[in-house]
């Protein structure tokens, strides 16, 4: 009787424990639900309650194109999470990332925050508060300003003819166009950073295998970035971190530390040059990092590494995601092809412009800039939403709908580069002229979309940097070479981890002959 009586109020402390923990889901699912202000917006029943379909499109590497079909779907405000809105309403861009607006990056950069010796640290593109921003920013803005950069042109010119004459020897062989850029694009980086080209094109590889390492963080960061609290169970945990290291396959995704030591050991070489290594008297963009006024110490060494490992994560992907687009789109457009082509000969045929290109001649080629900006309108290199929080008071967004604090809302560069009601009903299609042709209404239009370069107070800091690399590089390389797709029935990939890099850009190199 006595075991009977046990076995029964042990199976009604269960049913009720089960019954109980039901109730609670229930309740906590119906509460994320009916959120106020985010249960009148239209999206996913999934996305309303739960953040898997966030963490499921990222892992699948298509956020992008999930993004757009969602506001095909529903309109210019979409629930994506329990907590995050997507918008693609132009009338926002300015509101939400303007340098006078309160909205601060969300939890999701912190896991881009980069582990040195001294702890964890936030770079300037993952720092959340805008005051640390500033002090990030003051010492080092003046390197990367238009008048810097005219120093950092012996550096690139370099690169360029590495990459030239890699392609020389290659005329008439399929070359995996993709990879050579990023090659470029790292060999270019590093030199202008630090004054030492790493020999990714002479050497033909991926050097201390950081594109590697770069590429598995990237993996982490923006899956675990869609649910960042978790990030401190994960490689946010010393522990975990550790005994990652253990098992390669993680230890490549936990990659942090690899990337901020081999940028370390940049920085020390530059700081310690031995008698071999060649670091110049030159005007490299450390040299011009501002780490003295008037006797103090506006960076530390902390600091110091943040930035340069900032350079290295955000400006070496970007580039080869932008030039890979605009080699691809000029080789499936012949029309842009000639057009582009006619302008460098016609150029040429004047005398306007050098051997090599300078960044100025190529300023000077409205329809290669044309050209750039298509491209990257087309394939922006981020492909996930640039978050921002919501800040104390709420928000309305031109629906009514109001938005309460901490709030996580966004665009998608892509989203914004797709909008029909900015780029007429061939948004969808390269085509370098719609910058060129219109007026000075509707070109602002276009330029307040265009999200490439991220928008306000946060825009992309190397911006002139990239759009110098890749404006003397296309039309120097065009120059002497033509590029055919060896399939042009068969698309490359591309997945966004973040950046949205492709893969596939299988071309045959030929001399050109004039
Ligand atoms: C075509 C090439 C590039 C593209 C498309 C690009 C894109 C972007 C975007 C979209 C952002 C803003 C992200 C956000 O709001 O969350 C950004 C920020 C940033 N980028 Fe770039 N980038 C490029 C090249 C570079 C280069 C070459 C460098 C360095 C030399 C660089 C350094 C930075 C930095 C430091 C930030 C953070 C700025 C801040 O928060 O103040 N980028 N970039």
């Amino acid at each position: 009787m006595d075991t009977i009586l046990g076995a029964i109020s042990s199976w009604t402390i269960l049913t009720t424990v089960f019954t109980l923990t039901l109730l609670y889901l229930l309740a906590s699912i119906l509460l994320t639900k009916l959120r106020p202000g985010l249960r009148s917006l239209p999206g996913p029943f999934l996305a309303s309650i739960s953040n898997i379909p966030r963490v499921y499109s990222c892992y699948k590497g298509h956020q992008m194109l999930y993004h757009i079909s969602l506001h095909q779907k529903y309109g210019p405000f979409v629930r994506i999470g329990p907590n995050h809105v997507s918008f693609s309403d132009p009338s926002l861009i300015p509101q939400i990332y303007s340098i006078s607006s309160k909205f601060t990056k969300s939890a999701f950069y912190n896991v881009f925050d980069i582990k040195t010796p001294a702890g964890p640290m936030p770079t300037i593109f993952s720092v959340r508060d805008e005051g640390v921003h500033k002090t990030f920013k003051r010492p080092v803005a003046g390197a990367y300003a238009m008048s810097a950069l005219r120093e950092l042109e012996p550096m690139n010119d370099e690169c360029s003819a590495i990459f030239m004459e890699k392609m020389e020897e290659r005329v008439g062989r399929d070359v995996d166009l993709g990879v050579w850029v990023h090659w470029y694009a790292w060999d270019t980086i590093t030199s202008i950073t630090f004054s030492n080209r790493l020999g990714f094109m002479a050497n033909e590889r991926d050097m201390h295998s950081i594109i590697a390492a770069i590429n598995g963080r990237l993996f982490y960061n923006s899956i675990v970035g869609q649910v960042p609290y978790l990030h401190r169970f994960l490689f946010g945990n010393p522990v975990v971190a550790y005994l990652a290291t253990f098992i390669p396959s993680l230890a490549l995704l936990n990659s942090s530390r690899y990337i901020v030591d081999f940028t370390a050991q940049q920085l020390a070489r530059y700081q310690n040059p031995s008698k071999e290594s060649n670091v110049p008297d030159c005007q490299d963009m450390l040299s011009r990092f501002k780490r003295f006024k008037d006797g103090d110490m506006v960076m530390s060494d902390s600091e110091l590494l943040s930035h340069a490992s900032g350079n290295v994560l955000a400006g070496s992907d970007t580039t080869a995601a932008s030039l890979r687009s605009i080699f691809y789109y000029l080789c499936r457009t012949p029309s842009a092809h000639a057009a582009l082509l006619a302008e460098i000969d016609a150029a040429d045929a004047r005398g306007a412009l050098s051997d090599p290109i300078t960044f100025a001649e190529a300023q000077g080629l409205p329809y290669l800039q044309a050209v750039i900006k298509e491209a990257l309108r087309m394939h922006p290199a981020v492909g996930l939403l640039l978050e921002r929080v919501v800040p104390a008071g709420g928000f309305t967004l031109p629906n009514g709908v109001h938005l309460s604090a901490g709030t996580v809302i966004g665009m998608n560069p892509w989203v914004a580069a797709r909008d029909e009601t900015v780029y007429g009903s061939d948004a969808g299609t390269f085509r370098p002229e719609r910058w060129v042709e219109q007026g000075e209404e509707k070109l602002k239009a276009m330029e307040r979309n265009f999200l490439a370069f991220g928008s306000g107070t946060r825009t992309c800091l190397g911006k002139n940097v990239s759009l110098l690399e890749m404006s003397k590089l296309v039309p120097q390389v065009l120059r002497r070479f033509g590029f055919e797709l060896t399939n042009p029935e068969r698309e490359w990939v591309m997945q966004d981890y973040w950046f949205v890099q492709q893969k596939g850009l299988i071309c045959k190199v030929k001399r050109r002959e004039k």
